[in-house]
């Protein structure tokens, strides 16, 4: 068994409505992912000797997560207080990107492994929220 990762990187703005602490502000962090596929390496054809190719990943990543949030407004569809800030965003033309939760690093991780796991064959998903903060979520 093999475990391949592949890591992007991309900005993204948010607020945790009713922290305790200086995350309840508007803020920014350029967050790290890593995709990690586990298994076995095709025995034949273009794709030999390979558990996936990354260009594969890459591609699918790009699309259902990097062109959708990489510099958005990312906030949590249940609290008023960021849908306000969304709305103003979305008057100006500028880019948002809701999620029905709490934009934790923990609850991103999740939504994100949600988001591929229909895509791609991944068995764990780690996001760096700062360079010394991460969540790994995986499911088994
Ligand atoms: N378990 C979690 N704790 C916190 C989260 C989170 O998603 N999960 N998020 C935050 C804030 O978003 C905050 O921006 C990050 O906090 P912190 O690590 O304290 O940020 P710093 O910029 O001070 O990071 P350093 O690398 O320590 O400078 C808070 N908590
Ligand atoms: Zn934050």
């Amino acid at each position: 068994m093999f475990k391949v990762s592949k890591e992007f990187s991309f900005d993204m703005a948010h607020i945790l409505d009713g922290h305790d602490g200086k995350c309840q502000n508007l803020h920014g962090h350029t967050y790290k992912l890593q995709v990690e596929v586990s298994g076995d390496l095709v025995a034949n054809g273009a794709k030999k000797g390979m558990v996936i190719d990354f260009t594969d990943v890459k591609t699918v990543v790009k699309k259902a997560i990097l062109d959708p949030m990489d510099h958005a407004f990312i906030y949590d569809t249940n609290s008023p207080r960021e849908c306000k800030i969304a709305n103003l965003l979305n008057e100006l033309d500028s880019k948002t990107f809701g999620i029905p939760m709490r934009t934790t690093a923990e609850q991103m991780a999740r939504f994100i492994f949600n988001q591929l796991k229909n895509e791609l064959p991944i068995s764990a998903i780690r996001l760096w929220e700062t360079p010394t903060s991460f969540c790994e979520y995986r499911e088994s």
